[in-house]
């Protein structure tokens, strides 16, 4: 009776046909054995990659929330502490780029006073981040809660709502530096940009909604030659990308306002300068650069005409961001929903009494007791302005605000701190 084996050949007769057969047989067994075998062992394999697969999402799963720095009761008990009020009519505030140099100035002022205070800051390194570590400490002894992320993780930004009912947001964190956006312009747009409207979609959601201050820049004003600078002249003829990112914040802030009955303040800061200030300012890196016995280059505008900024003590700064946060008005909106109109307000916060660069690097010099190598060169074509100048009238009848700082004096300030944080021999060749 033939097998089945055989039934599957056709079978003639003959010794070869046989044997023929046989080896069909053979090879047949020997194919089916192997193709089984492989079967197998491809099986084998598919089930090897699967479970390796999955042990990998596992693993990323597990060290994502084994390894994030935010989230977990802990975090949230820090969090909730930080946050609370101890004055009467006191604000809890989320301050965003608290870390930075404004940011880490008005939350250790809101702190004194009572208000609660949580901060968030990604110290990126777009200036020495030891910096800001260091400031975080400061912060971080005077009861304040740092949170370590980034403005464009909504997830974050929806559990710091969660967890507290932020009453103001004060928005600090942003890509700074007028310059440096022909290097790197996306991270203006990442910051300036997309992170703004990541925490203002957080902010209109959240229930009860903050009211939002935030750092708009005098940038804004650009190629405009009216001065002083008033909010209503133009701001339509920005400079650089810096600026046309902070003008960009301000028409999306409005929308907010707008939609979602978000209180918005934005501030135009005049180039702000002080003790823990940003080393990438020139105030900074020309006293870095005098002590060092550096050369500094100093720009020279059209006709080899001065440049001139209204530079601003941070004190005073700081004086303005606390009246506009207590001034700011309630958002009427919950849970993304506009119920009336909320107050838009831009202001400038300047010194109105704008200094040349040169000036500015002949007080540093005295204070430094160090003549400085000047440099001139004509200004490049990299998004500067000749000159700012700040109308702060508006500023002065809503808020209060009444700068008390010269120039002279801040720097003074400044230089002291710089000396007792980075010593007089900072970066120099001692041998
Ligand atoms: O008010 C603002 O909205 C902005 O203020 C600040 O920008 P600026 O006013 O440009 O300050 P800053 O760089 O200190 O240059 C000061 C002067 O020194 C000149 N300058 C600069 C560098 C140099 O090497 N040489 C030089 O002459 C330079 O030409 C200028 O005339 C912030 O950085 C910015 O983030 C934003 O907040």
């Amino acid at each position: 009776m033939p097998s089945l084996e055989d039934e599957l050949f056709p079978s003639t007769p003959g010794k070869f046909k046989i044997d023929r057969a046989n080896t069909m047989n053979r090879q047949f067994h020997r194919c089916f054995a192997s193709t089984s075998t492989m079967f197998l062992w491809a099986l084998f394999l598919v089930a090897l990659t699967a479970s390796y697969l999955s042990f990998q999402s596992f693993v990323y799963t597990g060290s994502r929330y084994f390894t994030a720095s935010w989230g977990g009761i802990q975090w949230e008990k820090q969090i909730r502490h930080s946050a609370q009020i101890h004055r009467s009519n006191g604000m809890s505030v989320l301050v965003t780029g608290a870390a930075g140099f404004v940011g880490s100035h008005v939350s250790l002022a809101l702190k004194k006073r009572g208000d609660g205070v949580v901060g968030i800051d990604n110290f990126n390194n777009y200036y020495d981040p030891s910096l800001k570590r260091a400031r975080k400490s400061l912060l971080t002894n005077q009861g304040i809660f740092i949170v370590e992320g980034d403005i464009n993780d909504a997830r974050l930004i929806a559990k710091l709502f969660d967890t507290v009912a932020f009453t103001h947001v004060m928005h600090l964190a942003a890509q700074a530096g007028v310059r440096y956006a022909m290097e790197n312009p996306h991270s203006y747009v990442h910051s300036n940009i997309a992170g703004l409207v990541t925490l203002l979609e957080a902010c209109k959601s959240a229930n009860p909604q903050p009211s939002v201050v935030w750092a708009s820049s005098s940038s804004v004003y650009g190629l405009n030659e009216k001065v002083p600078f008033s909010e209503t002249d133009r701001t339509d003829q920005p400079a650089s990308l810096y600026a046309a990112t902070k003008k960009a914040g301000e028409e999306i802030t409005h929308t907010y306002n707008h939609i979602y009955g978000l209180s918005v303040t934005g501030l135009r800061f005049f180039t702000v300068y002080g003790p823990w200030g940003r080393p990438d300012m020139a105030y900074f890196s020309f006293t870095r650069n005098i002590l060092q016995g550096k050369p500094i280059t100093v720009y020279r505008g059209k006709d080899r005409a001065d440049l001139a900024r209204d530079f601003t003590f941070i004190d005073d700064i700081v004086k303005g961001c606390v009246g506009s946060l207590d001034t700011s008005g309630k958002s009427t909106g919950s849970g993304g929903k506009k119920r009336g109109p909320a107050p838009y307000r831009i202001f400038n916060l300047g010194n109105t009494s704008p200094v040349t660069v040169p000036t500015l690097v002949s007080i540093l010099e005295r204070h430094l007791k160090v003549k400085a190598k000047r440099n001139f060169v004509d200004m490049p074509g990299n998004g500067d302005v000749p000159f700012t100048h700040a109308n702060i009238s508006l500023a002065q009848r809503e808020l209060g605000y009444k700068p008390t700082t010269d120039l002279a004096t801040g720097l003074k300030k400044f230089v002291k701190w710089y000396l007792s944080y980075y010593g007089y021999n900072h970066g120099k060749d001692v041998n």
